[in-house]
């Protein structure tokens, strides 16, 4: 299988004129199906812009970020779009509907993926929420639910369209020790079961543990990009 991100010569600037400020220089970054690579780096490094360039989620301006192959560089608007609907988003702030119970949440997540999702969606939220260790909790609101019940929620949100890459933004932060380790336990399990890419900014240290590949980041730059001793598991059905 081919690498789900291939970014080559990746520099981003904010701003224009005399406040114009280079954020990224030269990036480099290839990432392999299923694995699970931490970002790590002072704040201000460059990650979230990072992240959000290669999520579709901001314009590049400058080098070349291959997504599922496709080039993300001047790509038309359907592109983006298709290219939104493979990736799942978890972020620190989980940003659930307060109005919604836990099921409905979910739900959300399979909203961008049509008709033909939509059909069997309380089967698949209420599947995702037993695999996060919610299934007794689906249809409680968000007020009732723990700091870890609710990031679990995020968690099954994005992953219950069965995306092939999820960007996570310092998913545990708002999370105790356990309930941090658990969330991530589960990212890692389901990359090692369906094959999910998993690329995670985080300052925390607890978690390092867990990664594949630790990506260091450095005023715009990667310093280190380390692999693991554990390495990915490969997804089931990949050759030997
Ligand atoms: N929307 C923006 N407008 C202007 N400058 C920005 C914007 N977003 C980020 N920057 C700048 O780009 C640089 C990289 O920011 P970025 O948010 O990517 O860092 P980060 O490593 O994710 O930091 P943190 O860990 O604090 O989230 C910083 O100097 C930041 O001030």
């Amino acid at each position: 299988m081919d690498a789900p991100i291939a970014v080559r010569g990746l520099n981003h600037w904010f701003g224009s004129g005399e406040a114009r400020k280079q954020a990224l220089f030269d990036i480099d970054l290839t990432i392999d199906p299923g694995e699970l690579v931490v970002l790590l780096g002072a704040s201000g490094s460059g990650k979230t812009t990072l992240l959000t360039l290669v999520g579709c989620l901001r314009e590049v301006q400058d080098g070349s970020v291959l997504l599922f192959g496709n080039e993300l560089r001047g790509a038309p608007e359907d592109l983006l779009v298709e290219s939104r609907r493979r990736l799942g988003f978890i972020f620190q702030a989980h940003n659930l509907h307060e109005s919604l119970t836990a099921l409905q949440n979910v739900r959300m997540g399979l909203e961008v993926h049509g008709r033909a999702a939509m059909a069997h969606w309380r089967q698949a939220a209420a599947h995702m929420l037993g695999l996060v260790g919610l299934g007794d909790r689906m249809h409680y609101l968000p007020a009732n639910l723990s700091g870890g019940q609710k990031q679990r929620v995020a968690v099954a949100r994005a992953l219950v369209g069965n995306p092939q890459v999820v960007f996570a933004d310092e998913p545990t932060a708002a999370l105790d020790k356990d309930s941090g380790l658990q969330v991530v336990r589960l990212l890692k399990r389901l990359g090692a079961e369906r094959g999910t890419t998993t690329l995670m900014v985080t300052h925390d240290n607890r978690i390092l543990d867990l990664a594949d590949r630790i990506v260091t980041m450095e005023d715009g730059r990667i310093v280190r990009d380390e692999r693991c001793r554990a390495g990915p598991i490969p997804p089931a059905g990949s050759p030997a």
